[in-house]
C-alpha cells in the first residue's frame, strides 16, 4: 500500500492570513500563534501577508480573492465568533465556515479554519494560547501539512 502524507516543513511557503478584527483581544493571540508556528516549522515571516477584515462574516470574500490571485500557497482564516443572546452567532459562524469551505474547493487551494466558534469569552481565551492550546497555531499547522500533501497527489 502506498501512503501519501504531508510533512510540516514550511520553508519556501507563502501564506496569507485572513483575519477578522472583531474580538481582537482574542484574535491577536491567534495571529501570534499562527506566525510562531510558521516560523518554528522553517517558514520565513516575511512570506506571511496579513489581511484584516471587519469580522468573520467578511473572511470568505477576502479569502476568495486571495485564493484567486494564485500568489499564496494557502489561506489561514483567523477570527473569533462568540455567542451572544440572539441567533446572530449562527448566521455569522455558519456563513464563515460555509464560505471558506466553498473557497477551498472552488480554488483547489488549502484554506485552514482557525476561526473560534465558542459559547463564551472564557472558551475563547482557553483556545487562544492558554489551557486548550492555540487554534491559530493549529490552523497554520494544517495549512502547512495540506500544502505538502497536495504537492504529492
Ligand atoms: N459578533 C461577531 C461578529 N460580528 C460581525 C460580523 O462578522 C460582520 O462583520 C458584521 O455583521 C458586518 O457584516 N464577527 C466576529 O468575527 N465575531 C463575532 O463574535
Ligand atoms: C456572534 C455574534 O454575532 C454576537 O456577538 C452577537 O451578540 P448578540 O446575539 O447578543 O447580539
Amino acid at each position: 500500500m502506498k501512503v501519501v502524507s504531508g510533512n510540516l516543513q514550511a520553508d519556501g511557503m507563502k501564506v496569507a492570513l485572513v483575519v477578522g478584527r472583531f474580538n481582537s483581544f482574542v484574535v491577536d493571540h491567534l495571529v501570534s500563534g499562527a506566525v510562531d508556528t510558521f516560523v518554528r516549522h522553517g517558514g520565513n515571516p516575511e512570506h506571511i501577508t496579513q489581511i484584516l477584515v471587519p469580522g468573520a462574516f467578511e473572511i470568505p470574500l477576502a479569502a476568495q480573492k486571495v485564493a484567486a490571485s494564485g500568489e499564496y500557497d494557502a489561506v489561514v482564516a483567523l477570527g473569533a465568533v462568540i455567542r451572544g443572546g440572539t441567533p446572530h452567532f449562527d448566521y455569522v459562524a455558519g456563513e464563515c465556515a460555509k464560505g471558506l469551505g466553498q473557497v477551498m474547493l472552488d480554488h483547489n487551494a488549502p484554506v485552514a479554519f482557525g476561526v473560534l466558534t465558542v459559547d463564551s469569552i472564557e472558551q475563547a481565551i482557553e483556545r487562544s494560547g492558554t489551557k486548550a492550546g492555540n487554534k491559530g497555531g493549529e490552523a497554520m499547522m494544517s495549512a502547512i501539512e495540506m500544502i505538502n500533501v497536495l504537492k504529492q497527489i
